[in-house]
């Protein structure tokens, strides 16, 4: 058998049109499409479509989805009696999970499994994940769950949905880039973990289930929860480097940094980047800017690592003031787009996903009868 290769760095597993990643030169497109571009000029709604089509939409397509998606953001009553089942400290990914999960039992014709009934999933799944973090938010916190409006945009809305209030048109431009630079990411744990389930044929809300449980953890997409609770820990600035130095000798790994692929800045962390010090100055508040920038330069110089997506945009959240464990939640809220995407492809032009393990257990071992083994 060939030599193995611990977390499978580097094999190339699949082809996919959707995402390409070059580590080296910090390069990422969706559909050949710069992730810059999009971050200046795109919304999330366009986004979604790109990665659901492989083309960026004419006006009356943009209209259609947006539309689509703005008439799909109520979930079904039970689901929403299952949520209030929920013991109140249940962490927001474990709801996600639970819910995305139960959706299936609500879909209107689970034994449609052509191209079109799975992209009306793929819209329906991307439609509700903000209302079932809004919900949460307010069912654990004893508040009635705010019911979607259906003529904002997904982060206007999803903003709405958290606060009660609408939000100021800059907020809610925020939130639609961090899901836009979100939205995909090429063959990442949870996309793959997607991709795998997906490709046993098992249904859409399994493949995302897989890829939701993937995200939570913080070696992937649950490390932006960690990078605030670090930031806070951290408290002034002038407190980095000690902090950051002692976690490295204690052989700590510091959230939000270190990457599988990118061997230069992460374009995305650029983006966020400058948003967060942009919200810090509105704010008159550059605090966790500068112990961010603090940390960021000591990591780089001390262990040459650079800030993935999860770093900056845990500052950004903070500012946007949305609770610290929603964070994870609202990545997942983006590459919803992104996943979905990927299971379209591999459904598109399936092979069951069955690598091999090199063993390295005992050698043939005679069965012994219980009453003899010592
Ligand atoms: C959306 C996303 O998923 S982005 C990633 C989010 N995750 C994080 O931010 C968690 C922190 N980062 C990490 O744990 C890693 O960098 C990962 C998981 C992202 C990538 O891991 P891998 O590609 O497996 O790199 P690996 O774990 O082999 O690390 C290589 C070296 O860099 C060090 N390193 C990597 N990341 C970090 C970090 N964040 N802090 C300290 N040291 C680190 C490792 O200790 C290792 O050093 P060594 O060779 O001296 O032992
Ligand atoms: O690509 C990865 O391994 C992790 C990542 O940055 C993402 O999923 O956005």
């Amino acid at each position: 058998m060939s030599t193995t290769t611990e977390g499978l760095e580097d094999i190339v597993a699949t082809h996919s049109s959707i995402c390409d990643l070059d580590g080296k030169l910090g390069k990422l497109t969706y559909f050949g499409v710069d992730i810059h571009d999009l971050a200046h000029h795109s919304t999330f709604e366009e986004t979604a479509y790109l990665l659901w089509h492989g083309k960026l939409p004419t006006w009356a397509q943009l209209e259609e989805v947006q539309q689509q998606l703005r008439t799909q953001r109520s979930l079904p009553d039970r689901i929403l009696d299952l949520m209030r089942l929920l013991p109140t400290a249940t962490p927001p990914m474990d709801v996600l999970r639970t819910t995305i999960s139960a959706l299936s039992a609500f879909d209107p014709n689970p034994q449609d499994k052509s191209r079109a009934a799975n992209e009306q999933r793929a819209i329906r799944l991307t439609a509700v994940m903000p209302t079932i973090i809004a919900n949460w938010e307010a069912l654990r916190n004893n508040r009635e769950p705010v019911a979607p409006l259906s003529d904002v945009s997904h982060a206007a809305n999803f903003l709405y949905m958290l606060t009660g209030r609408m939000p100021d048109e800059h907020a809610a431009h925020v939130l639609d880039l961090a899901l836009i630079l979100h939205a995909d990411h090429e063959l990442n744990a949870s996309t793959f973990a997607a991709r795998v389930t997906a490709g046993t044929l098992a249904d859409m809300y399994a493949a995302i289930t897989s890829a939701i449980s993937a995200l939570s953890g913080p070696l992937h997409g649950g490390a932006n929860e960690q990078v605030i609770r670090m930031l806070l820990r951290i408290g002034e600035a002038s407190n980095a480097e000690s902090y950051v130095s002692d976690a490295l000798s204690r052989k700590e790994r510091i959230m939000g940094f270190g990457h599988r692929v990118y061997r230069t800045e992460d374009p995305r962390a650029t983006h966020l980047r400058a948003i967060s010090q942009e919200l810090g100055q509105r704010k008159n508040d550059l605090r966790w800017y500068d112990i961010s920038r603090k940390v960021e330069e000591y990591m780089k110089e001390q262990k040459k690592l650079n800030a993935n997506v999860d770093f900056y945009s845990a500052s950004v959240y903070y500012m946007l003031d949305i609770p610290i464990d929603l964070d994870t939640p609202i990545f997942a809220s983006s590459r919803i787009a992104g996943w979905t995407a990927h299971v379209l492809e591999q459904y598109a032009n399936n092979r069951l996903i069955r690598p091999r393990a090199e063993y390295v257990g005992p050698k043939i071992t005679e069965y012994v009868p219980i009453e003899q083994r010592g």
